[in-house]
């Protein structure tokens, strides 16, 4: 399943797989939510501070948890998966060093520096590298590690880290210059097996943050604080077997929500934890969509006959998700008025503007502004996927434009999204995944990272 050469080629330019949308088609029905990919992925990296069973569910089926299996594989874990399960031993850890063909093609992948470095007294990871919505440094991580006593040095591009003199690391406070989502991991996974207190300040508060405190909880960590802006780690010698459920992928919640307002449909939504889409139902609202929590854990997307403009900024969780910006930009290419988008989480996160605009969208680009006026309708033509939610956003596109979409460039989509066309195609929209044999010809390859 894990097996290390699998999926390192996974992208093949001639004969290329490409997703086909034919619009305007109304979607209806109730779709199915997997679990967060940003949760399972740092659950699973945490999974090798566990020197005993480890059991994962409600794991969602998406490449780069397989990538992630894979890396886990290369130290020596052994991993089992049944279903959406996932089994990871992780008792004997033989290796400490990550393989850079791997780590390269999955950023999340460096996030096993805290609990290796943790559980092994060292580890060598590979810099991830930059991608196409960033540069994306680990200084944080890095700077972090060092305030717990932590030897770190960066020598032809792979993070060596080890704990000098002793196998622990020492808590410390640690002040987060911004509130990222993976240093904040990092290091509260770190500190969960160091000597003494960690305190986090101006830690990052998303929902994925919490769900890998309350995993590490689960296997006898010592952490609260969880969610708001300071986490307080006390360490503990050993932890213990564990069985954990990730929760609900927020941002394919809110995926889902946006499909139904851009093609003015019906649909509902299920499981979804309401509090953790609150600032993209505030955005549905203004524009007047009408969100309905029909129970507990399921939402349902009522449209308005006409969308109103609204102006978006991208913030550090609870504000507006930076992994919803480019579903919300096709929405507002469609709806009435002027919006603007502000994206001030990445600094090259707005690429897929230029697919957009060849749909037929009205949106110029000025530094991290989107400025979109909104036309009536966008048109099918070959669009490429630029990164993981560009390619939700031009599936969405596609969804109500008229004639065909042909997207190219899968390899984003599938990392991060559990079977979206089947579950789209299950709520009724005409979407197939084919082979274009002018794969070759159309898109022009990336030059960065295949993975991203
Ligand atoms: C696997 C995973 O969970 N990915 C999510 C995670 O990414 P990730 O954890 O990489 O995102 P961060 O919160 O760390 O990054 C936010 C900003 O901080 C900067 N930064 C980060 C670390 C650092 O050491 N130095 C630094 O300057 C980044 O370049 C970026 O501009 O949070 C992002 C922000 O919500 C989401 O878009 C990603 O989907
Ligand atoms: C940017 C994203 O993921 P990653 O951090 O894995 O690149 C995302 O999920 O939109």
């Amino acid at each position: 399943m894990f097996s290390p050469d699998q999926a390192l080629n996974s992208s093949s330019p001639s004969g290329e797989e490409v997703l086909q949308i034919q619009g305007g088609y109304p979607l209806s029905g109730e779709v199915r939510v997997s679990g967060a990919k940003n949760s399972a992925l740092v659950v699973m990296a945490g999974a090798l501070l566990c020197p005993d069973d480890c059991r994962i569910r409600n794991v969602p089926n998406l490449m780069d948890v397989m990538r992630m299996g894979q890396v886990l594989s290369a130290l020596g874990v052994k991993l089992t998966r049944h279903g959406d399960m996932l089994d990871v031993d992780a008792r004997h850890i033989g290796h400490s060093t990550a393989p850079y063909e791997l780590v390269s093609q999955l950023r999340a992948s460096f996030f096993i520096i805290g609990p290796l470095l943790a559980r092994m007294g060292m580890a060598r990871v590979p810099l991830p590298g930059g991608c196409a919505i960033g540069a994306r440094p680990v200084d944080l991580h890095v700077r972090g590690l060092e305030s717990m006593g932590a030897h770190v040095q960066i020598d032809q591009g792979t993070v060596y880290a080890s704990i000098p003199g002793s196998r622990r690391l020492r808590g410390a406070r640690i002040y987060l210059d911004y509130p990222s989502v993976g240093a904040t991991e990092t290091l509260m996974m770190a500190a969960t097996l160091a000597e003494g207190e960690t305190v986090l300040d101006n830690a990052a508060q998303e929902p994925e943050v919490v769900d890998l405190a309350n995993f590490c909880r689960a296997m006898g960590a010592r952490i609260r604080g969880a969610g708001s802006k300071t986490i307080v780690i006390s360490g503990v010698p050993r932890m213990h077997s564990v069985d954990y459920s990730i929760i609900p992928d927020r941002i394919e919640v809110g995926t889902f929500l946006v499909a139904g307002a851009i093609a003015r449909s019906e649909i509902s939504i299920t499981p979804v934890i309401t509090d953790h889409v609150a600032a993209v139902i505030a955005k549905l609202q203004a524009i007047g969509a009408d969100i309905v929590q029909e129970s507990p854990n399921r939402l349902r997307i009522v449209p308005a006959d006409i969308h109103q403009a609204t102006d978006i900024e991208t913030l550090p969780y609870p504000g507006f998700p930076t992994d919803m910006q480019a579903q919300f930009t096709a929405l507002l290419a469609l709806s009435e008025g002027h919006s603007v988008i502000t994206e001030t989480v990445f600094e090259n996160r707005l690429r897929h503007v230029a697919e957009l605009q060849r749909m037929g969208a009205n949106i110029r680009v000025k530094g991290n502004n989107a400025i979109i006026q909104g036309v009536p309708f966008l048109t099918g033509v070959p669009v490429n996927a630029t990164d993981l939610r560009a390619s939700a956003a031009l599936v969405l596109a596609g969804l109500s434009a008229k004639g065909t979409t042909t997207l190219h460039g899968l390899h984003h989509l599938d990392r991060g999204y559990d079977n979206l066309e089947g579950k789209l195609r299950k709520l009724g929209a005409r979407i197939e995944r084919v082979t274009d044999e002018l794969g070759e010809a159309f898109p022009t390859p990336e030059p960065a990272s295949p993975s991203r």
